[in-house]
């Protein structure tokens, strides 16, 4: 028998209304079909009709397979399961309720609850047997068992009570089993995936915000690279795809990865995105320093004004998220400006372009058509990549345009970069998997032209019509400094013996090894301290750590990666499509009704 020739239907009473149920392929829908007799719940049969024609009528709700959270028997609470009355003629269907819209971004999720009362338990125990099965049946990539980090300390610190009042009882409801870590230390969760036996997870969560995001996103990458045999540290080299989804609750200060690829930062739609097992693919930008991996992005690499605003806030982390702001405004009234040189190895014009105006939306055609274009060789009846290709990447082929200037910021990022503080984000058509990022070049200007661009990120005007901003999308970028502004690698004695000293301290306690921030490994860990160290007495060299009272100009910014500040200066970068899966869906179109 056809599963999708299986029409079941029966009648049904929610409350004193009487109403026509019927689960018919993709959809399990109910009408009110006798508003006299709503008093009778006699003579109703359960029937299972085959091909059976559609049910006409208005007021009718569907709910699709896909979107059902849970079934339950007896007349179930919302969320804490607690059973108010359980007759053998009830059953409880859970699912996915999308809320009024409350501005044009973002569309909150919520849990739906529909209590069922049927004519006998015979009926009862049918539906609930059909319903679980089409669920089998239609949804067979949701999660079973999932391993979460929660970091206690992100955002406003509301990681385990968010963790524990809102996701877990949804996951329980759902039959998700998960191990929960709460983190101790910084980069816990990436070492965690790096090393640990992941077997029987089908995802990793972060509860948390875009850092602790990109502690998983390092994992998984790095983990998949090992596991393939390939070197993350070779710029040309092909990375292999990761299987393994990440899913992230919200409970950071900006939360741009969860607002760009959900469209609103709100824990309970995105436990539901991660229970139904929806999955969006995203690009990532690897960030190398001459031959050596500095970090991956998703969000944005950034110089000038937003490497200076991180340096800032880091100073002001008590102020929690409203560091950012502060930050923002201090620096804005140092009106920075910096020389570089910029090159840059543009993506094909024929097929989008980041001033055309449109919206990566769910189920996006300019994504899914790069999927061809990125895995040529991936066979979809198996869901494998090829392993007989090339290991290194046809994607750095091309010319390299060079642009010299100096520079109010220089951005780069391969998705829109929305957040709350920007709703249509940093390049509001950027697309979360197709392969390229878009390059925003702020030339120097007065600072009210600069408050300008900042301000059209947060309205409805084109930030990038303006005579000093340009924006290009593009494969891979390179920056580096002018001749005279080079990198100083030289750093100042006393700076040295103390940073030698705390990387052999470290290197004594293998606990504490693994909380380096720089990306490599442990044989390189040494060397990564002493980098951190330059790049503290360079900071400290620079200014940035006496704030904007300082009245010596300065010449070498610093790139804010994803929220960290790198190392070093002169980086190269290039955009992997497509390299890891989110369980989430893009943003859902604000003009269906
Ligand atoms: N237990 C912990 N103690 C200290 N730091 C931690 C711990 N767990 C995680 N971290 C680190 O804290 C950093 C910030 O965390 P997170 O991203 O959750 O919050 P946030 O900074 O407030 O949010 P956002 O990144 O959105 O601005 C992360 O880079 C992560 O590596
Ligand atoms: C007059 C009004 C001016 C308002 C200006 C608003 C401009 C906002 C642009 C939004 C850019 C978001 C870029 C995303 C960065 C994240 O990857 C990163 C990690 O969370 N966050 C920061 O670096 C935190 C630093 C964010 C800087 C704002
Ligand atoms: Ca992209």
């Amino acid at each position: 028998m056809e599963i999708d020739s299986v029409r079941v239907e029966s009648s049904l009473w929610i409350g004193n209304k009487r109403y026509r149920a019927f689960l018919s392929g993709w959809y399990f829908s109910w009408t009110e079909i006798d508003k006299r007799n709503r008093e009778k719940k006699t003579s109703t049969t359960f029937i299972i009709v085959l091909n059976a024609p559609e049910f006409q009528n208005c007021g009718l709700v569907s709910v699709p397979v896909s979107e059902v959270i849970g079934v339950k028997e007896g007349r179930v609470e919302i969320q804490t399961q607690k059973k108010v009355e359980d007759t053998d003629l009830d059953f409880t269907l859970f699912y996915v309720k999308r809320n009024r819209r409350v501005n044009e971004h973002g569309l909150s999720w919520s849990l739906g609850r529909t209590q069922f009362c049927c004519p006998s338990r015979g009926v009862r125990d049918q539906w609930i047997t059909q319903l679980r099965t089409a669920l089998k049946t239609h949804s067979p990539s949701r999660p079973h068992r999932l391993l979460v980090f929660i970091n206690p300390f992100g955002g406003k610190k509301r990681g385990k009570q968010i963790f524990h009042s809102l996701v877990a009882p949804l996951f329980e409801l759902a039959g998700i089993s998960s191990h929960v870590v709460v983190t101790e230390r910084a980069n816990q969760a990436r070492d965690y995936i790096l090393k640990k036996d992941l077997t029987g997870f089908d995802g990793v969560i972060c509860v948390g915000g875009d850092g602790m995001f990109s502690e998983l996103l390092h994992g998984v990458i790095g983990r998949t690279q090992q596991e393939a045999g390939v070197s993350e540290h070779d710029p040309t080299v092909k990375l292999q795809p990761c299987d393994l989804h990440i899913g992230i609750i919200p409970a950071g200060s900006t939360d741009c990865v969860c607002f760009a690829t959900v469209g609103i930062n709100d824990p309970v739609t995105s436990t539901l995105h991660i229970i139904i097992g929806d999955s969006q693919p995203l690009d990532v930008c690897s960030v190398h320093y001459q031959n050596t991996l500095v970090r991956y992005s998703v969000s944005m690499v950034g110089y000038g004004f937003y490497g200076d605003v991180l340096a800032e806030s880091e100073r002001h982390r008590w102020m929690g998220p409203l560091r950012y702001d502060y930050s923002g405004c201090m620096v804005y009234l140092c009106n920075r400006s910096y020389p570089g040189l910029v090159q840059y190895l543009p993506a094909d014009s024929h097929i989008s372009s980041p001033r055309d105006k449109t919206r990566c939306l769910s189920g996006c055609r300019v994504c899914s058509e790069s999927k061809e274009r990125l895995f040529p060789h991936f066979d979809s009846s198996s869901s494998l990549y090829s392993t007989n290709v090339s290991q290194y990447s046809s994607e750095l082929e091309g010319e390299w345009v060079t642009i010299e200037g100096r520079f109010k910021c220089v951005s780069l990022t391969c998705m829109s970069s929305s957040c709350p503080r920007s709703p249509k984000g940093l390049s509001p058509s950027a697309h979360l998997a197709d392969g390229t990022a878009d390059l925003i070049i702020v030339r120097e200007t007065n600072p009210l032209g600069f408050l300008t661009y900042l301000h059209r990120h947060t309205n409805k005007q084109d930030q990038f019509d303006l005579p000093f901003v340009e924006v290009h999308r593009v494969k891979a970028v390179r920056f580096s400094l002018p001749p005279g502004e080079k990198e100083e690698e030289e750093y100042e004695e006393e700076d040295d013996r103390e940073i030698q000293t705390s990387a052999e301290r470290e290197l004594e306690d293998p606990e504490k090894l693994s909380s380096s921030n720089i990306a490599g490994h442990s044989q390189q860990h040494l060397a990564g301290w002493k980098e951190k160290g330059s790049e503290t007495s360079r900071l400290k060299r620079q200014g940035f750590v006496c704030g904007p009272c300082c009245t010596k100009p300065r010449s070498v910014s610093v790139w804010n990666c994803d929220g960290e500040i790198l190392p070093h200066t002169e980086i190269s970068c290039r955009v992997h499509g497509q390299l890891v899966r989110l369980f989430a869906r893009g943003i859902e179109d604000s003009k269906m009704p």
